[in-house]
């Protein structure tokens, strides 16, 4: 576990809003000065209260409730300013650290939990936001008027100060240790929350296979577990918190008790007025809350700094795919593909695609077929950079795909997965996914040739007909055909589709098949295959095994070999 506090990673975040800082301070400047101003009349309160001199008492009254007013105004103008300045700071992360983890590699969502992501995200920053708020607008102020209190305590009297600051350096060991064993608590609670959330995440999104397979006691158990464990875990830093409280307090007290013996004493022996007594009792008052609060602030301080640890991991995580310095944006490309001598591996020392060789034709559609595990998948994702191969290179229309915007690249390779996510939006904004400004009527051209127009229109609000998180309300062949339609509207040279394996029924796989045959005119196109029908329409079929083509050619010329193909034809298809 980390030791280092992270704040210090804030700063760039923190130093654009000097403006608002520095306009705080001013709010704080003027607050401190005002409490100094409210000690020295309480002081001057002593001698007309002895006379009863009420016109004297009236007079310094007044000022003193126009001196409270002041240093009301100052409170906000700190307060108001500090916040802007903190919920900035949080704004600008949330944002940086969203569009970094946009930049990492789909290896790190394949291992990522979304709910951890999304608690990192809203959460965490939120308490980041709070800590730096807190430290703008209560934490400054405070230490300030524990560093000008006492200087003025000091002036006025230094016995008595010694009395009062004489048990300082046991609190401050104290508020140390304390709030380090909090830091601790708090990340292991902030972690706990963080699986829960992602177990919800998951359940919630699996709903389906939860219950049938029956498996909601277990998911309640493993739940329940999980909440039991961060119950201690915040328990644990709730108790530590309670335990502190009243020994902060005892010490306090400690401190009140040798001020009162050392001021009478003081008295006594004629080294001091009451008058002087009564100011220096006023600032040791007004030492009370800022003593509480820093106690209290530092305490979120240790406890804030677990989020900001679980933020800047995120942020340390770098991307393996990266566009060069010197990238160009890919020209218009034919689609012409050429993989040289091409290796890849997940894990070192297992191979996934070992010295793949291979030339693919502007407008030729390639089949790959093999077993499960084959690595037909890694394949086709090393083509819009998803990974980068351990050697060898590929080539579109001749550029090395490494040379170019990884923008560029994607936008020119069109990709029908086998399972079509809707994201949150109109029909209309899933097929024009990823465009800010689009045509209806290239929305509407597309669909149709995606023969997905028909059951679009027949929806109550057409195409701003509005889907879920996943799209619920469509059935799978018409998720199939939205997302055809939005490979139509991109018009990619090349493509690439994971065919899905579920089955449709016959009516409905006849649109997709029809929608997808038009699809994959004049492109070059690379299909997972998992139907007959699609492997035959293919201009050459690989057939992959242990990540190595092992045979090639069309459906007939490899049933003429009578060897994997047809063995694998034999399985899969007849
Ligand atoms: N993200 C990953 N991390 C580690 N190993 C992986 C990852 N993705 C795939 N693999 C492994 O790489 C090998 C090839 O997987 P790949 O998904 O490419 O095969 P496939 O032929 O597409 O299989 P399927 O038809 O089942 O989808 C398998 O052994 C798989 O377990």
């Amino acid at each position: 576990m980390k030791t280092r506090s992270n704040y210090w990673q804030l700063l760039p975040y923190i130093r654009p809003q000097w403006q608002n800082i520095t306009k705080g301070c001013v709010g704080i400047l003027g607050y401190v000065l005002a409490t100094l101003g409210l000690i020295n009349i309480a002081g001057k309160l002593a001698a007309p209260f002895g006379q009863g001199n009420v016109v004297a008492i009236a007079q310094l009254a007044a000022i003193l409730g126009l001196v409270f007013l002041v240093r009301g105004f100052f409170q906000s103008v700190q307060d108001i300013y500090m916040a802007k300045a903190a919920l900035r700071v949080a704004f600008t992360l949330r944002k940086q650290v969203y569009s970094h983890l946009q930049k990492l590699n789909l290896s790190f969502f394949e291992t990522a939990k979304a709910g951890d992501l999304s608690y990192r995200l809203t959460e965490d920053i939120d308490r980041v936001g709070e800590v730096i708020n807190k430290l703008f607008h209560d934490f400054i102020p405070c230490v300030l008027q524990l560093v000008a209190i006492p200087i003025y305590m000091i002036y006025l009297n230094w016995q008595l100060t010694l009395a009062t600051v004489i048990v300082a350096p046991l609190m401050g060991i104290l508020i140390g240790w304390f709030g380090e064993r909090l830091r601790k608590y708090s990340l292991k609670s902030q972690n706990r929350v963080s699986s829960l959330s992602a177990i919800l995440t998951e359940v919630f999104s699996g709903i389906r296979l939860v219950q049938a397979f029956a498996a909601e006691k277990y998911e309640v158990a493993r739940f329940s577990h999980e909440a039991e464990r961060s119950f201690q875990a915040k328990y644990l830093a709730e108790r530590l918190k309670a335990i502190q409280i009243p020994i902060i307090g005892f010490l306090e007290a400690l401190s009140a008790l040798s001020l009162l013996m050392v001021g009478a004493w003081q008295i006594s022996q004629r080294n001091l007025t009451v008058g002087e007594f009564f100011s220096y009792l006023a600032a040791a008052g007004l030492l009370i809350d800022p003593i509480g609060h820093t106690t209290n602030n530092y305490n979120e301080f240790k406890q804030g700094e677990a989020s900001v640890d679980r933020v800047f991991e995120l942020i340390a995580i770098q991307p393996t795919v990266i566009e060069k310095s010197k990238a160009i944006a890919l020209p218009p490309v034919n689609g012409k593909v050429e993989y040289h001598h091409v290796s890849f591996a997940y894990k070192p020392d297992e191979p996934v695609l070992k010295d793949i060789s291979l030339l693919v034709m502007p407008g030729e559609a390639i089949a790959l077929v093999g077993a499960s595990g084959a690595g037909k998948t890694t394949f086709v994702n090393l083509l819009p950079r998803f990974y980068d191969p351990l050697s060898g290179q590929i080539f579109i229309d001749g550029v090395d795909i490494q040379d170019v915007t990884l923008e560029s690249l994607r936008r020119q390779i069109g990709i029908v997965p086998q399972e079509t996510i809707m994201f949150s939006g109109t029909i209309a904004q899933n097929i024009a996914f990823g465009k800010d400004v689009f045509e209806m009527s290239a929305v509407a051209e597309a669909a149709k040739i995606a023969n997905a127009d028909q059951f679009i229109s027949q929806l109550p609000e057409g195409y701003h007909t509005w889907v879920g998180e996943r799209g619920v309300n469509l059935s799978g062949g018409q998720r199939q055909r939205i997302a055809i339609a939005r490979a139509v509207l991109l018009n990619p040279q090349i493509l690439i589709l994971d065919e899905a394996t579920s089955a449709l029924d016959s009516e409905s796989e006849a649109l997709v098949q029809e929608a997808l045959e038009r699809l994959m005119q004049n492109r070059t196109v690379f299909i997972i295959a998992h139907r007959l029908s699609t492997v035959r329409r293919c201009d050459r079929i690989l057939v992959l095994e242990q990540g190595q083509i092992v045979e090639s050619g069309t459906h007939e010329e490899l049933l003429a070999l009578e060897h994997r193909y047809a063995r694998f034809y034999a399985q899969q298809f007849s």
